[in-house]
């Protein structure tokens, strides 16, 4: 997570001057407005980059529950740091409480990914820190985390691979044990 504010009047200079170089005149018509319209869409693809994710895990529901919760097919909207254009897809989210550990919202598994996918990222490390960020947050017996997105930059651009899938996945605690992960892998898999 960076430390640094979004420094706004400065995004939109950067974009003018992107303009610029790129052989565009920032002053016709249709671009007028444009260095600020991409400020604030970077601003709001970015708004993660500046939420603390141990507030929105801090709902405590008190519950005493010690099998696998598991929000599945929740939407990832990320931006790649390589090229910075978009990648979209499904997150999948479980946990086993721990006996000292907490329950917490529902939504709250969705909210963590938002917090992580809304910044300039990898899959893979997506991928890891809701894994790391749910231990750190709600000490669980086990975590499973599986993502499935496809990169505009491999579809768009690139290798040109429209429809290419990439799948990551992070598992921690007991749900690195063979026979607990698979009954989640099943749970994830079905339906589809
Ligand atoms: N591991 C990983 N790689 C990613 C992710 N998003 C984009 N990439 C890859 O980042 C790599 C950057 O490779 P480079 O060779 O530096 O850049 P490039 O010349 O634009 O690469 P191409 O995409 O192959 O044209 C590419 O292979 C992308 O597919 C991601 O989330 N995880
Ligand atoms: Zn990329």
């Amino acid at each position: 997570m960076t430390t640094a504010a979004f420094d706004a009047p400065r995004a939109e200079a950067a974009v003018r001057e992107l303009l610029l170089a790129l052989g565009e005149d920032p002053d016709r018509e249709g671009l007028r407005d444009t260095p600020a319209r991409v400020t604030r869409a970077w601003a709001e693809l970015l708004a993660g980059s500046f939420q603390d994710p141990t507030e929105v895990l801090a709902t405590d529901f008190g519950l005493d529950h010690d099998e696998l919760v598991l929000v599945k097919d929740i939407e990832v909207q990320s931006t790649c740091e390589h090229h910075l254009l978009p990648f979209h897809g499904l997150a999948h989210v479980g946990y086993i409480p721990g006996p000292h550990g907490r329950v917490t919202g529902l939504s709250k598994l969705a909210r963590i990914v938002d917090v992580y996918s809304r910044r300039l990222q990898l899959q893979e490390r997506i991928t890891s820190q809701v894994a790391d960020a749910l231990v750190a947050s709600l000490h669980p017996r086990g975590v499973i985390v599986v993502l499935e997105c496809e990169h505009n930059c491999m579809s768009m651009r690139g290798v040109r691979k429209p429809g290419a899938k990439t799948v990551t996945s992070a598992v921690r605690g007991s749900l690195r044990n063979a026979a607990t992960r698979a009954e989640a892998m099943s749970l994830i898999m079905a339906d589809r």
